[in-house]
C-alpha cells in the first residue's frame, strides 16, 4: 500500500506538486496520469526519498521510504532507464545489485526468469534494446521480492510487443496481491493497463478513483482527461 498525503514541493518559488493526496492499494494496477511537467516525477522522487517534500507524508507499508530497515525488499523502483553499467552483462549487474543489499544470489536467476532474460544473461548490457533495458531495469525492482513496485513511465519508447509484455506482467503481479503505481502520460496506455487511476494536471490531484469509474459518461479516458482538466485536445 502507498499512501501520500497532502505532499507539496516547490523548486526556486515554483510549485512542482501542491497538496497531492491519493493511495495506491495492493491488488490493484494504479496509473498516475498527467501531461509533461504535470508533476509525476515530482511526487514519485519523493516517495522513493531521492528528493525531500515542503509539506506532506508519503509511506510505503505505512513507513517514509528513508525509515525502511531494506528498502529493496518493500518497495522496486523504475526511474530512468535500468541504471545499469554498459559493460557489465545482464546477470553481473543483478549479481552486483544483489550482493551489496544481501539478497541471496539465486534470486538472480529467478529474476532473470520472471523477466525472461535468462538467454541473454551474459550479454553485455550495451547491446541491449531498449525493451531488453527495461526488463533488466524490472529484474533489479523484483530482486528484493517487494509487495510494491513504482514504474515511472515504463512504456516510453517502447514497441507494442514490449508495452504488451509489461503490461501482462504488471496484471499479473498486482493479481498476487501486490501493489503496482505506474505513471504514464499515454492515455491508452492507462485504459488498457490500471484499474485505477490517479489525474494529475499543474501539480495537483484532478480526479482518482477506478478506470471505469472516471470513463463513465466518456468515450475515453482522453475525452475525460480533457473534461477534467480543462486542457484542449
Ligand atoms: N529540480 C527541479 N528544479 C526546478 N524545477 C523542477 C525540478 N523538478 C521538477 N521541476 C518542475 O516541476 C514541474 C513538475 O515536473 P515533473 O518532472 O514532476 O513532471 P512530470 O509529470 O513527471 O513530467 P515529465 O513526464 O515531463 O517528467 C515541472 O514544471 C518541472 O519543470
Amino acid at each position: 500500500m502507498i499512501s501520500i498525503q497532502h505532499l507539496s514541493k516547490s523548486h526556486k518559488g515554483t510549485p512542482s506538486i501542491s497538496d497531492v493526496s491519493f493511495t495506491a492499494g495492493p491488488g490493484r494496477v494504479t496509473g498516475f496520469l498527467g501531461p509533461n511537467g504535470a508533476g509525476k516525477s515530482s511526487t514519485l522522487r519523493i516517495l522513493l526519498g531521492l528528493d525531500r517534500a515542503d509539506a506532506g507524508v508519503a509511506t510505503i507499508n505505512g513507513v517514509a521510504y528513508r525509515d525502511l530497515r531494506s528498502p529493496l525488499r518493500t518497495v522496486g523502483a523504475l526511474l530512468d532507464g535500468s541504471g545499469a553499467h554498459r559493460g557489465r552483462t545482464a546477470r553481473g549487474h543483478l549479481t552486483w545489485v544483489a550482493k551489496s543489499n544481501g539478497i541471496p544470489l539465486t534470486r538472480v536467476s529467478e529474476v532473470l526468469e520472471l523477466v525472461s532474460l535468462s538467454t541473454v544473461a551474459k550479454k553485455r548490457i550495451g547491446t541491449f534494446s531498449l525493451g531488453m533495458g527495461q526488463r533488466l531495469g524490472l529484474a533489479t525492482a523484483l530482486l528484493g521480492n517487494p509487495s510494491v513496485l513504482v514504474l515511472d513511465e515504463p512504456v516510453n519508447g517502447l514497441d507494442p510487443d514490449g508495452i504488451r509484455w509489461i503490461r501482462t506482467f504488471l496484471k499479473n503481479f498486482a493479481a498476487e496481491g501486490k501493489t503496482v503505481l505506474l505513471s504514464s502520460h499515454l492515455m491508452g496506455e492507462m485504459e488498457e493497463t490500471a484499474d485505477d487511476l490517479v489525474i494529475i494536471h499543474g501539480g495537483k490531484v484532478v480526479e482518482s478513483g477506478t478506470v471505469t469509474a472516471i470513463t463513465a459518461g466518456f468515450p475515453s479516458l482522453e475525452d475525460a482527461f480533457f473534461a477534467l482538466t480543462g486542457a484542449t485536445k
